[in-house]
């Protein structure tokens, strides 16, 4: 079917921007600011904190947790904080303003427009090169719910209601697989051609065949198992043949409702909660784009 340009606008760009050894700059030391220190931290950010004292509890908490990667200047922002390092005119990578004042907020937005510096001014999404969105974190796993400015409450709803669905097991599971993805890399490398063509095969076989609850259940001995019966043939063997009696107790588990070889079945209970929160997305979208229509 042909794409329908119509569809094509109105949205943002979802990405996961990487941040490890970047640094970041936050300015404001309130309820707001304690947010954003978290998502730049998990994020593996380096931080410069400027903002005079007292600062919210759980700031200051993380500043004397973690004084290697905070920088804090107890002061108001000055313009000089943009810059990592003054003697080569190396700018910071991020700014994020949260403070209570609006005119102070808009000018450092604007400086950082001027220098091309990503900025979120908490309160003035014009100038924000980007929004934050509501977050759902497991593991490795990063959701980011984005009413697009619309609507920052339904956001933090809509968030709850998928941390409710998301199976206990998925970060685990992840992890493994991230594992696997590894020694298979070790074993064979090499980047693009065949070798990489064999290796997505495997791991999207791998993937769709294996339930999560198995895949959680792998460890070194086991991931070993795994990838010497199935990566030089080609195939991925069945989690039985790999675990023995520990999938047999992954398979009973999952067997709530669902069938070994059926990954598609998995989370029965789950499903259907999840297909009814696509379809209303679904809806809702459709209704939203019905009426930019008009
Ligand atoms: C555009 C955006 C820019 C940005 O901040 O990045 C923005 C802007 C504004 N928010 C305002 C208000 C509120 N913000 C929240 C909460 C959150 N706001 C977040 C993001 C965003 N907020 C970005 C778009 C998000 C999206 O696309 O959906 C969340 C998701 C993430 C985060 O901030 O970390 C976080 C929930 C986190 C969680 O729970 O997990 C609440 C709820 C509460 O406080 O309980 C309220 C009051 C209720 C309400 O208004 O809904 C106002 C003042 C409006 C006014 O003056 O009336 C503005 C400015 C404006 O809209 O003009
Ligand atoms: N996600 C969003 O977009 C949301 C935005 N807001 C807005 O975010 C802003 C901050 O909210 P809160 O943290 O609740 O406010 P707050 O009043 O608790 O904290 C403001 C902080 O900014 C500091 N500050 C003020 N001027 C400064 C300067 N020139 N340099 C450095 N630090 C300075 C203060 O010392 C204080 O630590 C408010 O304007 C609020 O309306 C509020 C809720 C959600």
């Amino acid at each position: 079917m042909a794409p329908d340009p119509t569809t094509l606008h109105g949205g943002s760009l979802l990405i996961a921007w990487q941040l490890t050894n970047k640094r970041v700059l936050i300015v404001g030391g309130g309820d707001v600011a304690s947010g954003r220190l978290e998502s730049a931290l998990v994020a593996d950010a380096n931080v410069t904190l400027v903002a005079p004292a007292p600062l919210h509890l759980l700031t200051q908490e993380l500043v004397d947790l973690l004084p290697d990667r905070i920088t804090w200047h107890d002061r108001e922002f000055q313009d000089s904080d943009l810059l990592v390092d003054p003697a080569e005119q190396k700018y910071v990578s991020m700014v994020f303003t949260a403070i209570d004042s609006f005119p102070e907020s808009q000018r450092i937005a604007r400086l950082c427009n001027d220098l091309r510096i990503p900025v979120n001014a908490a309160d003035i999404p014009a100038l924000c090169d980007f929004y934050f969105g509501s977050q759902v974190r497991s593991g490795p796993l990063q959701v980011l719910v984005s009413t697009n400015g619309k609507s920052p409450k339904l956001a933090n709803l809509i968030r709850k209601r998928i941390e409710s669905v998301i199976p206990p097991e998925t970060a685990e599971a992840i992890e493994n697989v991230g594992k696997l993805r590894e020694r298979i890399k070790e074993r064979a490398p090499g980047v693009g051609g065949q070798v990489s063509k064999k290796r997505m095969r495997w791991m999207v076989d791998l993937c769709g065949k294996w339930s999560m609850e198995d895949l959680a259940c792998l460890d070194d001995e086991t991931m070993g198992a795994l990838v010497d019966g199935g990566w030089e043939k080609g195939i991925v063997p069945a989690p039985t043949d790999v675990m023995g009696e520990k999938a047999l107790q992954s398979n009973g588990h999952a067997l709530n409702g669902s069938a070994k070889g059926e990954p598609e079945r998995r989370h029965a209970g789950v499903t259907p909660v999840v297909a009814a929160f696509v379809a209303g997305a679904l809806l809702s979208g459709l209704t939203v784009l019905s009426r930019l229509r008009r």
